[in-house]
């Protein structure tokens, strides 16, 4: 079975760190755009995540923009990371978490699953961001919610992956046969070449 993950948040919050921890596997890019490739065995099942580990835009925080409606096409889940040392990054990914929803409603595609990631726990002297904040911002919006340091605690990493993925069997998701690198060539294509 193989899902399409979006990982996203503002500048310099741990995203490629943590894709990169969790992957350890470089797929390839398309433009700008860089896809990575996680597989691992889950209730007996093998799982094939395709991760695009995306720079921030501002143009994430426009339903207009062709950008962030390609990553609602192609996402089956998404990964939003702030810093809890950055309050900006938090309020970004609460912004986040609407346009992604009204895109969706805009598109009339699916319910996607939402992980929250709250990063850079190990710096909690510099917190400007409270668990509990992390947690509320979760329940109002029907998100999991992960606090972690990618830095520090590969098994966190982890643990957020695997959390979303349960979260994607619960809602049922169609999963998609593994289709390998030029079936993600494929899909990115697809969504690509919409709306041109
Ligand atoms: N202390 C600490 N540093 C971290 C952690 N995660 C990431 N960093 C550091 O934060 C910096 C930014 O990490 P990146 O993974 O490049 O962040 P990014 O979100 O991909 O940034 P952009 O590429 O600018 O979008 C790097 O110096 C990382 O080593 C963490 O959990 N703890």
């Amino acid at each position: 079975m193989e899902s399409n993950i979006v990982v996203m948040g503002t500048e310099s919050v741990g995203k490629s760190l943590t894709v990169r921890l969790l992957t350890r596997r470089f797929i390839g890019e398309y433009g700008d755009i860089s896809i990575y490739g996680h597989s691992f065995v889950l209730d007996g099942r093998e799982i094939t995540l395709n991760v695009w580990d995306s720079h921030y835009s501002e143009q994430d925080l426009s339903v207009e923009t062709s950008l962030l409606e390609k990553k609602v096409q192609w996402a089956d889940g998404f990964v939003l990371v702030y810093s809890i040392c950055d309050r900006a990054s938090f309020n970004t990914v609460s912004r986040l978490i609407q346009t992604i929803k009204s895109t969706r409603d805009c598109l009339n595609t699916d319910k996607v699953p939402i992980v929250i990631v709250g990063n850079k726990r190990d710096l909690h002297h510099r917190r400007t961001v409270a668990s509990e904040e992390g947690r509320l911002l979760a329940l109002k919006s029907d998100c999991l919610f992960y606090e972690v340091s990618a830095a520090e605690n590969y098994h966190s990493v982890l643990v957020v992956f695997h959390g979303l993925v349960d979260r994607m069997k619960d809602a049922k998701l169609t999963m998609k046969r593994p289709s390998g690198f030029k079936g993600i060539v494929k899909s990115m294509s697809a969504v690509f070449a919409r709306r041109r």
